[in-house]
């Protein structure tokens, strides 16, 4: 049996309609001690004890700001995230958030919702709407930061509705570059994009290069009276510099995902609770991908859409069994691998070996399964964070 902590209420993903989807040799524990594997949503957990037995934290979602993955590669325990399941949900609300927040909608609403009691609401409702007056986004220079699965579909769905697209990535994926229409203008600078710009919209990890990325500076290279829109996390903007704009008049508007203490007391400010994933279907995707990543690493050794560790995917074990070793990406690690299983019973059949970064990660079939002395003198090689053996049967 493996068993699985659980953060937040995924849980209600996982057994929607009354159906255990972890499977089969898999149950809930409420004991990190007892957990093989961790699934959570946005509950915080970089500073959770992991014990002994996590091997993998699987995040349901894409932001990883809340995992300490740099502790957890060192300790052998693989992070995923689930990039992409939840990017449609997100570029709906934010291109619903700058079609609604161009007009006067919001007010609009607001004086009817006061005026509730008016017998003559009919009459005074067309009176007043002169207020409430927009303006068009059509034709209008928009900012897209950061072009991965959220903004590239963000960035071609404001396309599509005639908006004059520019976006910003200096990391783009060759995956989502042949998503991105190719009316989308790419630039080479945050300048470049938040010049005379009416919108800017921030899709970015947070991390520290995107930290306060949006500040003073930006601000005052857009147009005044601009949006400025972030959905991504709340401290890719500098706050006070975004609260000095509203309150002068420089920035018109400013949406976001985010209520903390400064963003809900800023004036021409429109915050959801960090609602941008929150589908039936966003969540059911995310939860679904996060639930087989992990059964997949705990299962076969395979690593997809890790964010401390390279993807490796043999499938698979065909043969007697499977050697996987999490280790420091420094020399001569596949030769001491190798060396040490070359003076044991077994023969290596096929393998691969990963870097990214300061991680790496060999998976290796034998012809039988190696015995436990050699497991041990692999265990102790240096730099080798983790190793385990998978044959068809569990194995720790
Ligand atoms: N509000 C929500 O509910 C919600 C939902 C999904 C994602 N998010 C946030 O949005 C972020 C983006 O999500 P995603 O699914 O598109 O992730 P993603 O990894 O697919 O895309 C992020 C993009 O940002 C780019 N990038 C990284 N550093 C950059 C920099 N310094 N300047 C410009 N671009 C940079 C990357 O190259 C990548 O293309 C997540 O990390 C998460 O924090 C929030
Ligand atoms: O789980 C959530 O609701 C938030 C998810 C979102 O912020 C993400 O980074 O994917």
């Amino acid at each position: 049996m493996r068993y699985v902590k659980i953060f937040d209420n995924i849980a209600k993903q996982i057994t929607r309609d009354g159906v255990a989807k972890l499977g089969e040799g898999y149950e809930k524990t409420d004991d990190v001690n007892q957990a093989d594997a961790i699934l959570v949503r946005a509950s915080d957990i970089r500073d959770l004890d992991f014990g002994p037995n996590v091997r993998c934290v699987s995040r349901s979602g894409a932001g990883y700001n809340n995992i300490p993955i740099e502790r957890c590669a060192k300790q052998g325990i693989v992070v995923f995230n689930t990039p992409g399941g939840n990017s449609n949900a997100v570029k709906e609300l934010v291109v619903g958030m700058i079609l609604v927040n161009s007009r006067g909608t919001l007010d609009g609403m607001r004086w009817v919702q006061s005026n509730a009691d008016d017998p003559q609401i009919v009459k005074d409702a067309e009176k007043n709407k002169k207020a409430f007056v927009g303006r068009e986004a059509i034709g209008r220079k928009v900012g897209v930061v950061g072009l991965g699965a959220v903004g590239s579909k963000v960035a071609n769905a404001l396309e599509a509705l005639g908006l004059d697209v520019y976006g910003y990535d200096p990391y783009l994926s060759v995956e989502h570059a042949w998503q991105l229409n190719r009316n989308v203008k790419r630039v080479d600078s945050m300048a470049e994009l938040c010049r005379n710009a009416d919108y800017v919209t921030l899709h970015v990890p947070s991390k520290d290069d995107t930290r306060h990325m949006m500040g003073a500076e930006m601000i005052s290279l857009m147009r005044d009276g601009a949006m400025l829109i972030n959905y991504a996390r709340a401290d890719i903007v500098d706050e006070p510099a975004v609260d000095a704009a509203l309150r002068s008049g420089k920035l018109g508007r400013f949406v976001c995902d985010f209520a903390t203490p400064l963003t809900t007391k800023m004036p021409n400010t429109l915050i959801t609770p960090h609602m941008g994933a929150c589908t039936a279907e966003a969540e059911a995707n995310c939860a679904t991908m996060a639930v087989s990543q992990m059964k997949d690493y705990l299962e076969q050794g395979t690593i997809r859409n890790s964010v401390n560790y390279p993807d490796c995917d043999m499938g698979p074990c065909h043969t007697g069994g499977r050697i996987a070793a999490l280790h420091a990406n420094v020399p001569n690690m596949i030769g001491q691998i190798s060396g040490a299983l070359a003076q044991s019973n077994a023969n290596i059949q096929r393998m691969s070996n990963e870097a990214q970064d300061g991680s790496a990660y060999t998976l290796i079939d034998t012809d039988q399964p190696v015995d436990a002395a050699t497991m041990e003198k692999l265990r102790a090689i240096p730099g080798v964070y983790r190793i385990r053996q998978i044959v068809p049967a569990i194995t720790r």
